[in-house]
């Protein structure tokens, strides 16, 4: 047993040299850890074999009959065993207190290009379906840009892209889910079916309705680079109303729109708006290979224009679509400072990212705190009329820069249509049939927090929720949230949800969507213990 005092001390020298721990310890660490995941995905699709995927399913059918078959008392709520730590979310929802039942689907089933789709299995990854869909000239509708993303997890819960202007958000480009409900029975739900009613209920219910086996999704005719032009603004009434230009937000339309639109905001008064298209190779353009390890960050890049002005650059389009991935959007400079100097970048730069899969397997009680009261990650959906307001809000609360502005379709499906309630009237584009949101993207350790300002993680994030609400917009799930039951029913519409529960026999067989996202443990008490005063 080591004594206190030199425990103690330990801590103390790891908390002072923590940028140290994380050079020598966690990034070498990481790594190990992500080439083990590669191995075990690589062995993995050596023995796929996607003519499994009938018996695979019966056999979680059967899973499905036998815990009904168990004494009622005995029966504890069903979720997927995929480990915690492997999933992208904040949260560490409790496996452990409830029936766990493997989905062991990791198979890419068919690709049909007369109607333009893929069929999947659920756990296929985005780093997956990128690397079979590109060198076919395909991509998804909606590439989500984080690899260990699964296009089943992503169906359950959501996903946005810079291309979410035109498809709207990832299960807009859904036109199939296999699903195995309740009583073990398998039922595919289609939008105008006998099941439409489950079609509209899966997305945003984070596995509370059934257990998905496969899905279909919309892909895209690509060209292998994005032609992408970056526009450094200075004010926020123009960089704003630039934005909702481009994507179409307002009357005066242009008949056609950027492929890729996204706005990074450095303070109130400065963004760099982002358009993009696809493109053949043009000598005429510097490419520009944004991933590789030893290139500048993407937003540091993007900073750079303020001071080189207006560009126009080649990104082949893995390249593009990943180039958040090095530095998690901008998640790892509150790790590592020095993370985009040039030497390190060239002698460790392919030691990033750290993988969230690493980093959540790693977290222990008193990281997971940390994490949740001393920095903030948040994606936020909310109508783009109002993102003036929303970047005075986010920056008062948080004072943290950049934000990440991703425009994006919310379509009007008519009343109780599912989780996200319809958009209010007031933000209809004129003549259509949805309104333009926006992501709001808040990653990392926040102003006042880095300052030693007082800052109450709860009453700040609660402030940002009502906000939310005030004006019809939705919290991605996979963040923390910090609403009570009511609130969330008030941002999100369960009418239709809790008829399909009951319906489909999931109430009293799956937890209920809010148990299923609210944060595992006591924000409200956490909060308040490790609140700056
Ligand atoms: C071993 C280790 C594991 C880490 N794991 C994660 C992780 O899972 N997720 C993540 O987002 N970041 C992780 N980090 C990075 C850490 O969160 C950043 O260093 C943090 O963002 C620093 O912010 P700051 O400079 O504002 O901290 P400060 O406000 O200066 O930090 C406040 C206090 O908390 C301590 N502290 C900060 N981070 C940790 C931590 N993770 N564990 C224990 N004490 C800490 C600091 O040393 C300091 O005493 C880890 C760092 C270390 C050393
Ligand atoms: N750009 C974007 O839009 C991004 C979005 N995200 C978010 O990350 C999440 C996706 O991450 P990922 O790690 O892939 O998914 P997760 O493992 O986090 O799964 C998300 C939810 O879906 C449920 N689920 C997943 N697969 C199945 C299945 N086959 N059957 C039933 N339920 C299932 C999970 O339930 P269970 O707990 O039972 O496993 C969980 O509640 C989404 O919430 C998404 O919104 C993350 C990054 C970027
Ligand atoms: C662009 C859009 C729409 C979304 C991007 C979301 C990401 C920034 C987050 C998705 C999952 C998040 C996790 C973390 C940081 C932010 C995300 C990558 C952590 C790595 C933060 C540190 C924790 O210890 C683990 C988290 C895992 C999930």
């Amino acid at each position: 047993m080591m004594p206190n005092s030199l425990k103690h001390r330990l801590i103390r020298w790891l908390e002072d040299n923590r940028e140290l721990v994380v050079v020598l310890f966690c990034l070498p660490a990481s790594f190990i850890f992500s080439v083990m995941l590669r191995v075990r995905g690589y062995l993995r699709r050596l023995g796929s074999d996607p003519q499994r995927h009938d018996s695979a399913v019966r056999e979680i059918q059967a899973r499905v009959q036998q815990w009904n078959k168990l004494p009622s008392q005995n029966r504890k709520l069903l979720c997927t065993s995929r480990p915690n730590w492997l999933s992208l979310s904040t949260k560490f929802f409790e496996k452990h207190l409830n029936h766990q039942v493997p989905i062991p689907l990791y198979d890419i089933l068919e690709l049909d290009e007369q109607n333009m789709t893929v069929r999947v299995e659920p756990m296929v990854t985005i780093g997956d379906i990128t690397e079979y869909l590109i060198p076919k000239g395909y991509s998804l509708a909606v590439t989500i840009e984080l690899v260990d993303a699964t296009l089943g997890g992503l169906a359950l819960g959501t996903g946005m892209s810079t291309h979410s202007h035109k498809a709207g958000l990832y299960h807009e480009t859904i036109t199939s889910y296999e699903v195995v409900i309740a009583d073990g029975s398998l039922v595919t739900a289609t939008a105008d079916n006998e099941h439409s009613d489950l079609f509209k209920t899966l997305p945003w219910s984070h596995g509370s309705l059934g257990f998905l086996v496969a899905l279909t999704l919309k892909i895209v005719k690509i060209k292998p680079y994005i032609k992408i032009k970056y526009i450094p603004v200075k004010g926020q009434k123009a960089y704003c109303d630039m934005i909702r230009q481009l994507s179409g937000t307002n009357e005066a339309r242009p008949k056609e729109f950027p492929d890729y639109i996204e706005g990074t905001i450095f303070s109130k008064d400065e963004a760099v708006v982002m358009i993009g298209e696809y493109s053949d190779y043009d000598a005429k353009v510097p490419v520009n290979h944004c991933s590789r390890w030893y290139k500048p960050w993407f937003y540091k890049h993007v900073e750079s224009l303020f001071r080189k002005g207006e560009k126009e650059e080649l990104i082949p389009l893995r390249d593009y679509l990943l180039r958040h991935n090095r530095a998690i959007f901008w998640v790892v400079e509150d790790m590592l400072s020095f993370g985009n100097d040039t030497l390190f970048r060239y002698f460790f730069g392919w030691l990033l990212p750290p993988k969230p899969a690493f980093l959540k397997f790693t977290t222990t009680p008193g990281i997971r705190a940390y994490t949740f009261t001393k920095q903030v990650f948040q994606d936020i959906v909310l109508p783009i009329k109002e993102l003036e307001k929303q970047i005075e809000i986010a920056s008062q609360l948080f004072e943290k820069f950049p934000l990440l502005v991703y425009p994006c379709k919310i379509i009007d499906h008519g009343p109780s249509s599912g989780q996200l309630k319809r958009p209010d009237a007031k933000y209809l584009v004129p003549g259509t049939n949805y309104a333009m949101y926006n992501d709001l993207g808040v990653y990392g350790v926040p102003g006042r927090v880095k300052e030693k300002k007082s800052y109450n993680p709860v009453s700040a994030m609660r402030k940002m929720e009502e906000f939310t609400r005030d004006v019809g917009g939705y919290s991605f799930l996979y963040a923390d949230i910090f609403m009570t039951r009511e609130e969330f029913e008030v941002m999100f519409d369960l009418s239709l949800y809790e008829v399909v529960r009951k319906k489909y026999g999931a109430e009293g067989a799956f937890p209920h969507l809010y148990d299923k996202v609210k944060p595992e443990i006591n924000v409200f008490e956490i909060g308040e213990e490790y609140a700056i005063k």
